[in-house]
């Protein structure tokens, strides 16, 4: 049974659509994106899922619970790292554990979470005095210090520099690995190629598109290209490469050649051209990207 299940959401302030209904649903154990632009609808979406926005139209299922029936036993059963989550500068990392403990019923040892997640050295900082990095480790150890089952992580390394992007990246991992499904909102694609098992684009209040991040960028359609130099070999690798599943065409300018083809064509061309003993240099692969499949879902780059 999915954990999440949306269908048809729809919500407008003052006359002007921003979901225009949405639908997708969520498995156990997975790594969920919800990717778009700014102002595409994310954070409306997912506070509508956590019980925290009403909606005007649609269905949302959270374990089987209904946010608007059942706010009180969804907040119980999820954890939340709300986007620019701020705490008093002057609490300590202890007190806001404890603080965040108090708000559920059944809640973690804070004390043991606060050692899992490297914030035994840091329990009398201040909040202020912490880094963007420590910060978010904190974050999300409050979001699962209520021992959820499912964890919302809204924006998570907006304004993190890349070192600490990449440790709070391992940090979600471990979310993960523990068995927490997780939400991940995002405008990032690097993060949600890194992190996510499926995506949900979003652009203008729709699901333009809902796949794993590799099945997006097949979808960004045509053909990828590689490109190598014929070093040594007996056979013609035209005819090798030729024979290849995928392959769409293949071009010879003396030694270079020039391959086109979908899907993972390109491993499967220089396979066969080791197994045909056909040594090739200077290979490149022109990869899609899911930037690219962002443009030919939505006709812009993210970052407009
Ligand atoms: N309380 C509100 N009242 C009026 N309009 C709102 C409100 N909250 C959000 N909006 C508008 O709804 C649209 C969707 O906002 P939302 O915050 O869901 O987008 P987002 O995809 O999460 O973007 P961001 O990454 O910038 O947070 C935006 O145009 C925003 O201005």
């Amino acid at each position: 049974m999915a954990i999440i299940e949306v269908t048809g959401l729809r919500k407008s302030y003052g006359g002007r659509t921003v979901l225009d209904g949405i639908s997708f649903s969520v498995e156990p154990g997975e790594v969920f994106g919800i990717l778009g632009p700014n102002g595409a609808g994310k954070t409306t979406t997912v506070e509508c899922v956590e019980g925290l926005r009403r909606f005007d139209a649609g269905t949302v299922s959270v374990l089987g619970l209904d946010p608007r029936r059942d706010a009180r036993a969804v907040r119980e059963a999820i954890g939340v790292q709300l986007q620019q989550t701020q705490l008093p500068d002057n609490l300590k990392v202890w007190e806001a554990l404890d603080l965040y403990a108090s708000f559920y019923t059944r809640p973690r040892d804070w004390r043991a979470l606060m050692e899992e997640w490297g914030l035994a050295e840091l329990r009398n900082a201040r909040f202020g005095k912490l880094s963007g990095g420590q910060k978010q480790r904190l974050f999300i150890a409050l979001a699962l210090v209520g021992n959820p089952e499912v964890a919302f992580l809204d924006e998570l390394t907006t304004g993190l520099d890349p070192q600490a992007r990449r440790s709070t990246w391992e940090l979600v991992k471990r979310v993960r690995d523990s068995g927490v499904t997780t939400v991940l909102v995002s405008h990032y694609m690097d993060e949600v190629e890194e992190l996510c098992d499926r995506v949900a684009v979003i652009d203008r209040g729709t699901v333009v598109a809902l796949d794993t991040p590799a099945g997006l960028v097949d979808r960004a359609g045509g053909p990828q290209q590689m490109r190598f130099t014929l070093h040594s070999g007996a056979e013609d690798p035209a005819a090798i490469v030729a024979a290849v599943p995928g392959v769409t065409g293949a071009e010879r300018d003396g030694d270079r050649f020039t391959v086109t083809g979908t899907g993972d064509f390109a491993t499967a061309v220089t396979g066969a051209l080791a197994r045909n003993h056909v040594l090739v240099t200077d290979l490149r692969i022109d990869r899609r990207s899911l930037e690219d499949a962002f443009i030919a879902l939505t006709g812009r780059p993210l970052d407009r």
